[in-house]
């Protein structure tokens, strides 16, 4: 049996609702073999982050290295890469070794408010990461971060998809989670031409780690050949059934729910 690999480097949640947890739990669901490098170790549960502790620079490339002398990812996804010295690394590690269809979620602020991504990091990730992606995947606060501009329009947020663009990603994402309307609309830039996915929001408070399982359900889609657009049609609705199936798990700002997508396709 042939089975598609996938990588994720990213930080690891405690609580297990986001960060390394959800996407190797987003990539078993997708029948992709999953495959973690960790930056920093999150202590952190529903109510918030309780503390951060980053993995030095030669554990993360050790780890990086293990994987790629031995197990070459079909797609590699990025979350919480905390600071420039890791993002400088990753970004080595991905051009030595070659790795192809590279997913960058730039996390930097947790739902609580702490930071996953230190202030002077937000260069080396557009300098050194976003030109080796092939999908970027912003929400509405790092979008207006990444273009260095406020998006209060349908026309701004069109207007940062393509300053996004124009640092090196293949195809960027606007996530629409943090909008107020009663339609999430994720939109879609390719270079020349915008597509919107939209669905309907579903009111809780159990979204931690959305966006983590978002770019998961991407990347593995992507180490199974399929198409950008595609990949990403397939994520917006592994993450709406993880919404709207929601576990109530924790006090806080619960985890989605990793199984529902498969189980909704059990019941049809
Ligand atoms: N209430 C909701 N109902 C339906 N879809 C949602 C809702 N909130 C977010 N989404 C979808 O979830 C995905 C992630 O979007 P979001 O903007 O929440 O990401 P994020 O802020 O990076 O998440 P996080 O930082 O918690 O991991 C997008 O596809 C978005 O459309
Ligand atoms: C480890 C980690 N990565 C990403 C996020 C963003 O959801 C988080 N809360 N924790």
């Amino acid at each position: 049996m042939q089975v598609a690999k996938a990588l994720t480097i990213a930080g690891s949640d405690s609580g297990g609702g986001a960060g390394v947890q959800a996407d190797l739990k987003t990539f078993q669901e997708l029948d992709v073999y999953g495959m973690s490098a960790i930056t920093a170790v999150t202590a952190q549960n529903t109510l918030g982050v309780q503390g951060v502790y980053d993995v030095s620079v030669d554990g993360v490339i050790e780890q990086l290295n293990s994987i790629g002398d031995d197990l070459t990812p079909n797609a590699v996804k990025t979350g919480m890469l905390f600071s420039e010295d890791i993002i400088e690394a990753t970004a080595i590690c991905i051009d030595f070794y070659g790795w192809k269809n590279l997913v960058v979620d730039p996390v930097m602020i947790a739902k609580g408010g702490a930071k996953l991504l230190q202030d002077q990091a937000v260069r080396a990730l557009k300098e050194r990461l976003l030109p080796l992606s092939t999908v970027v995947t912003p929400n509405l606060p790092e979008a207006e971060v990444l273009a260095d501009m406020k998006i209060d329009s349908e026309d701004k947020k069109k207007e940062a998809a393509k300053a996004i663009h124009g640092l090196g990603a293949d195809f960027v994402v606007i996530k629409g989670g943090h909008d107020s309307s009663s339609i999430v609309t994720d939109i879609l830039y390719d270079g020349h031409a915008f597509t919107t996915f939209d669905s309907n929001r579903y009111e809780t408070k159990n979204t931690h780690g959305t966006g983590c399982t978002f770019s998961a359900a991407i990347t593995a889609q992507l180490a199974q050949g399929k198409s950008v657009p595609e990949s990403i049609k397939l994520a917006k609705a592994f993450i709406q059934a993880a919404i709207e199936d929601d576990l109530h798990i924790g006090a806080g700002h619960g985890p989605t729910n990793h199984w529902a997508y498969e189980k909704r396709g059990a019941l049809t």
